[in-house]
C-alpha cells in the first residue's frame, strides 16, 4: 500500500532542509554570477526531487524490512512448541447433556506465570455447577483474569487441580476444551475489516450469515448504533486510511473520488461501542451453538453506560441453565445479585465466596464495596 506521504511532515522538512543547506553551501562557493539563474533553478529542482526520491527509497527500505520482520515472526510463531500438558480424552464426553454447561472445580489451585517468581493465584478452591453464573470481583491485579486464563488452557496451574466435568482439565484434548468455550477478554482484537466481518469472525463458518450477525448484535447491544452508521454493517473499520492511500489522486467528481468521500464520511466508534462489537462477536460464536459449554466475559461492560450495562446483563442472563457463565466485573449489583457464586478476590486469594445475600450478611469487604457503590447511586 502506497503511504509515503504519510511520513511525518517534520521528517519531510528535515530532509528538504538538508538538501537546501547543500544548495546554499554550493551557492556560497560559487557566486551567483558564476552560476546562471536558469542553472540554479534546475539545480534546485534536481536536488529537491533527489531528496524526495531518497526519502521515498528510505521509507520503502524501512517498511520492507518491517514487513520482513513481521513475516519472520509469523513463521517463528508457527514453530513454537506446545508446553502445556495435552490429554487424549475428547471433550465433551459423548454422554453429557446437550445443551448443558461445563462443571468447573478448582481444588487448592496456585499459579505463577512462567517468568515470575511469586504466585499470582494462591490456594483457590470453588465449584461451579453446569449452567450456573459466577461473578469474580476484586481490586486490580488480584488475579481475576489469570483465573479465567487457566480455564481457557492458556497456562497450566502450578499446584492443585482443576476439574472439568469431574476430570482433571489436562486429561482432555486441550483444543477440545478451548473449542467448548467462548471468551471475551479485555484485550479484544479490532480487525481492519468491515463491521459485519468483525462480528462474523466470531464464528468463521457463519461469517456471511447476516441473519445470525444481526441477532448477535441485537443480543450484544450493537445493532442500533451500527444501523445508524451511513454504511451500516458494511462500514469499513480502517476505510479512511486505506481509501486515502489508494485514491487520493482520483479525479474530482469521478467515481473513485465519490466513493472515497462516502467512505470518509464521519463515523467514530467509541470505546463503549467497540465493547458492544466485541460482545457481539463472542455471542456470534456462542449463540445457537451447543458445543459452547462455558462463556467467559472479562469486564464486558467497563465502557458501557449504566443503562446499556443493565440491559446487556439482563439479556446475557438468559444463557443461564444452558451454558456455564463466568463474568469478571468491577461493578456490583446488576450481575452479582443474580450470581449463583461470587468470588471476592484479594492478592490472588479468594477471601469471600457465596451469593450476594450471603456476602452482604457477612458484612465484610464485598458488603462494604457494594454499599459504597449503592450509596453513590442513592445519594
Ligand atoms: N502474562 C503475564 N505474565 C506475567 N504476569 C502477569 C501476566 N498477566 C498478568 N500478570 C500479573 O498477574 C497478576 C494478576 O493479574 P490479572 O490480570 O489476573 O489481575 P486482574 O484481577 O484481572 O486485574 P484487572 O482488574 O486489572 O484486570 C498481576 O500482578 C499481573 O501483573
Amino acid at each position: 500500500m502506497v503511504r509515503y506521504w504519510s511520513i511525518h511532515p517534520y521528517v519531510q522538512r528535515l530532509v528538504y532542509l538538508f538538501f537546501f543547506k547543500i544548495l546554499f553551501a554550493l551557492r556560497s562557493i560559487h557566486s551567483p554570477g558564476t552560476i546562471p539563474l536558469k542553472s540554479l533553478t534546475l539545480l534546485t529542482t534536481t536536488i529537491t526531487t533527489l531528496g524526495y526520491r531518497i526519502q521515498t527509497l528510505l521509507y520503502y527500505t524501512r517498511s520492507t524490512s518491517g514487513y520482513r520482520k513481521t513475516i519472520v515472526a509469523l513463521y517463528q510463531a508457527l514453530e513454537i512448541k506446545n508446553i502445556l500438558k495435552d490429554g487424549d480424552i475428547p471433550y465433551p464426553a459423548p454422554d453429557v447433556p446437550v445443551p448443558g454447561g461445563m462443571k468447573v472445580e478448582f481444588r487448592n489451585v496456585s499459579f505463577q506465570y512462567p517468568e515470575k517468581d511469586t504466585a499470582v493465584l494462591k490456594n483457590m478452591s470453588f465449584t461451579l455447577n453446569p449452567g450456573q453464573l459466577m461473578v469474580i470481583v476484586g481490586e486490580n491485579g488480584c488475579g481475576k483474569s489469570s483465573t479465567v486464563k487457566l480455564l481457557n488452557r492458556l497456562f497450566d496451574m502450578s499446584e492443585g487441580a482443576i476439574l472439568i466435568d469431574d476430570l482433571p482439565i489436562e486429561t482432555y484434548v486441550a483444543a477440545d476444551v478451548r473449542r467448548a468455550q467462548a471468551v471475551m477478554s479485555q484485550e479484544f482484537v479490532k480487525y481492519p475489516l468491515t463491521i459485519r466481518e468483525n462480528i462474523g469472525l466470531g464464528s468463521v463458518d457463519h461469517v456471511d450469515d447476516i441473519d445470525r450477525i444481526h441477532r448477535a448484535t441485537k443480543l450484544g447491544g450493537a445493532f442500533d448504533f451500527i444501523n445508524e452508521l451511513p454504511l451500516g454493517f458494511e462500514t469499513d473499520i480502517e476505510a479512511r486510511s486505506d481509501a486515502w492511500s489508494s485514491m487520493h489522486k482520483a479525479k474530482e467528481g469521478g467515481p473513485l473520488k465519490t466513493k472515497l468521500k462516502e467512505l470518509e464520511g464521519e463515523f467514530e466508534i467509541s470505546g463503549g461501542q467497540w465493547q458492544r462489537l466485541a460482545i457481539s462477536r463472542t455471542l456470534m460464536r456462542a449463540m445457537d451453538n451447543d458445543d459452547i459449554r462455558l462463556l467467559c466475559f472479562d469486564e464486558p461492560s467497563s465502557a458501557l453506560d449504566p443503562k446499556a450495562e443493565f440491559e446487556l446483563f439482563e439479556r446475557l442472563r438468559d444463557f443461564r441453565g444452558q451454558k456455564t457463565l463466568i463474568f469478571i466485573t468491577h461493578r456490583f449489583g446488576h450481575l452479582t445479585k443474580f450470581a449463583d457464586v461470587i468470588l471476592y478476590m484479594k492478592n490472588g486469594e479468594i477471601t469471600e465466596q457465596g451469593t450476594h445475600a450471603e456476602l452482604l450478611a457477612k458484612g465484610e469487604e464485598y458488603a462494604h464495596l457494594y454499599n459504597i457503590q449503592a450509596q453513590a447511586f442513592s445519594t
